[in-house]
């Protein structure tokens, strides 16, 4: 996809983990973990179900609690609103059916909203970037149609296209590829080559690292919530657990409706 945002020098640290804790009420899932992953990385996490792949990212969002330690992400404080604003998340497992019967537009534009903030309306640059998102992941014929008339696997990637909308400095994606077909898995690595070669930098959650080993280079290899491997993903063979993955069931409700409500409400149409 085209980007408005110009590709900037890979300067600086995408995210750190120092003696990061990350977990869920006060019990640590991930533990006492150091990581660094520089600006412009495309780097894979891997490890059997269970391990903390999901809390280490869900920590990076603010949506798994940092009980110890330290996490930074672009050089801010988890949570920040710069952080907001640039860092862009394909949730695991989560289809977009639910009780609003929305458009693939209306849930790709909901993408756009935090870099809109709450005055400005939509303009030719934000309809823009939604099209080129829509089209990147295949579905820009599909663009009116309810997004529950899409299938399993469009529907994820109607949860790609969202977060391509908001052309994030970091894209974050939990299992990306389950559930796609293999031409599907095809397009979707060709779109995330296109979005590394912009300086984005990428954390893909995955079991099928093969699908997408033209585009991540490092592997992280999550192990009872430490980091049991840091390296070349050639290098991380074996670690990747095949022997289970999501498929893309269950409605995204809790994660997209709100926000869509917002849309709607706004009045703020693309
Ligand atoms: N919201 C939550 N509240 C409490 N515990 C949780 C929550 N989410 C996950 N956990 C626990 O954290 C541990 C690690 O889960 P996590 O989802 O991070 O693993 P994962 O490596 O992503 O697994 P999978 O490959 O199955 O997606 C599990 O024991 C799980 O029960």
């Amino acid at each position: 996809m085209s980007s408005t945002r110009a590709a900037e020098p890979a300067v600086g640290d995408a995210f750190r983990l120092r003696g990061a804790s990350i977990g869920y009420g006060d019990v640590p899932v991930v533990k006492d973990v150091d990581l660094t992953v520089a600006r412009g990385e495309a780097v894979a996490v891997l490890g059997s179900n269970g391990s903390g792949k999901t809390t280490l990212v869900r920590g990076l969002l603010g949506l798994a609690a940092v009980l110890g330690g330290e996490v930074r992400v672009l050089g801010h404080p988890v949570g920040h609103a710069r952080v907001r604003r640039a860092i862009g998340y394909v949730p695991q497992r989560h289809t977009v059916t639910g009780a609003v019967p929305a458009t693939v537009r209306e849930v790709v534009s909901v993408g756009r909203l935090a870099r809109l903030g709450v005055l400005r309306r939509p303009g030719a640059a934000d309809r823009a970037a939604v099209a080129n998102a829509v089209a990147a992941v295949g579905l820009a014929d599909r663009l009116r149609d309810p997004v529950a008339s899409l299938s399993g696997g469009q529907q994820r990637r109607v949860l790609v296209a969202r977060a391509l909308a908001a052309e994030p400095e970091l894209l974050v994606m939990d299992e990306p590829t389950a559930g796609v077909d293999a031409a599907s898995q095809a397009t979707l690595a060709a779109v995330l080559a296109r979005v590394a070669a912009t300086g984005t930098t990428l954390v893909v959650v995955t079991h099928e690292p093969g699908a997408l080993a033209d585009v991540l280079t490092r592997a992280v290899v999550a192990d009872h919530g430490r980091i049991s491997y840091d390296g070349p993903l050639a290098g991380a063979d074996g670690f990747a657990s095949s022997d289970h993955h999501h498929p893309p069931t269950g409605p995204a409700g809790d994660y997209l409706e709100p926000e869509h409500l917002r849309l709607r409400a706004s009045g703020r149409e693309y």
